[in-house]
């Protein structure tokens, strides 16, 4: 097993790009396939294809790692019908370099095969070896509404995370293309769209065109030096529900910042600041006692501190990805420049405190 994740990162990126390919496919099918999970949130054959795809590449290279991975093969056991619609999907995505597909260990063999595989995915996690989390679709509702959407795969080593990779189809590949509103809504994969960022613990962070998913045609990305936080570009999620849109207006008006918030859903948010396009990323909690999922947030959070900047709970405390499944020991995200990322916690601080 190589020390310095190399190995890891191109099986994650290829991986990843594999598992566009099918989330790509659904995205233009009218037949999403939608269910509903049991806390209302939706799931789609998109979701089940590409955890079964990214669980597969995982376990053919590195067979004792273990996987949390946002979803389960329930749904398929009990309907057959869904089964095959995901197992024809599954089938199919491939990548088009067969030297690529060999390194992800080719196609997964049978169907039932998949659903063992898309149930690997159940780790508790914890601060023990090398665990991976997986979101194969991240921003579901986004991807069901024609917005943003993320696939999402970060190794953690003993809680840690040290490795990082966001696939972002809808995103524009050039990393300099402004953050605007039309990005979180009516989004496609047309031409010039789709990035793919990645980052290694303490060795930086890049972007690469989607359809190149390997090591090669990778670009460092860093975030924006902000000289004048009133000029700022912030982000938040589309959903009401997932983060208090109206703390996080205050918030933006006490650091002088005039412009509205560009809202899009998924980790696309962390890729797009990393990257400069954006600058701040605010997500404060709506229910108290909502704990964040550790796969919604372990690849972005890497990628964002590799760029230079600074991720921290709405209390000023690192995310902690080594207590389970979800992030229990954090309430929020406050995502910026390392320069002025203080400046903006004293905002949330002032903000939240008001509110007691
Ligand atoms: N009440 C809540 N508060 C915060 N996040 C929530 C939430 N309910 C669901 N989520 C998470 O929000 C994620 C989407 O984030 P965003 O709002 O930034 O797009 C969802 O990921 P999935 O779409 O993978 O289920 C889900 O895990
Ligand atoms: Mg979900
Ligand atoms: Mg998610
Ligand atoms: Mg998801």
């Amino acid at each position: 097993m190589s020390t310095d994740y190399s190995k890891e990162l191109n099986v994650a990126l290829l991986a990843v790009q594999r598992a566009a390919i099918l989330t790509k496919q659904v995205f233009h099918s009218h037949a999403k396939g939608t269910l509903n999970k049991s806390d209302a949130s939706p799931v789609t054959i998109g979701d089940f294809g590409a955890q079964a795809l990214i669980i597969a590449a995982i376990k053919a290279n590195f067979p004792d790692d273990e996987v949390v991975g946002e979803e389960e093969a329930k749904d398929l056991r009990e309907n057959a019908d869904l089964k095959k619609t995901v197992w024809d999907l599954v089938k199919q995505a491939k990548l088009d370099d067969d030297a690529a597909e060999k390194t992800l260990g080719g196609p997964i063999e049978s169907d039932d095969r998949m659903l063992d595989v898309l149930d690997m995915g159940a780790s508790q996690g914890g601060n023990k070896g090398r665990i991976w989390a997986l979101d194969p679709i991240d921003g579901t509702k986004g991807f069901l509404r024609g917005g943003q959407y993320a696939v999402c795969l970060a190794l953690m080593v003993d809680g840690d995370v040290k490795v990082g990779v966001l696939g972002c189809p809808n995103l524009p590949i050039d990393d300099s293309a402004p953050l605007t509103e039309d990005l979180g809504a009516n989004a496609t994969d047309s031409e010039g769209k789709g990035v793919l960022m990645s980052a290694i613990l303490g060795k930086g962070a890049d972007s690469r065109p989607l359809t190149r998913g390997a090591l090669k045609d990778a670009t460092t990305i860093s975030m924006k030096t902000v000289n004048d936080i009133s000029s700022a570009t912030f982000c938040e999620s589309v959903e009401a529900a997932h983060s208090a849109h109206g703390d996080q207006a205050q918030i933006a008006s006490k650091l002088g910042i005039t412009k509205p918030s560009v809202r899009m859903d998924s980790q696309a948010k962390y890729a797009s600041i990393a990257r400069g396009a954006g600058d701040i990323y605010l997500r404060l909690p709506v229910k108290k006692d909502y704990q964040e999922k550790i796969w919604d947030h372990a690849a972005g959070d890497l990628i964002v501190r590799e760029a230079g900047g600074e991720v921290t709970d709405a209390q000023g405390k690192r995310l902690d990805f080594s207590v389970g499944r979800t992030l229990k020991n954090n309430k929020g995200v406050v995502a910026a420049p390392k320069a002025i990322h203080g400046k903006v916690l004293e905002a949330v601080t002032s903000v939240l405190s008001a509110k007691q």
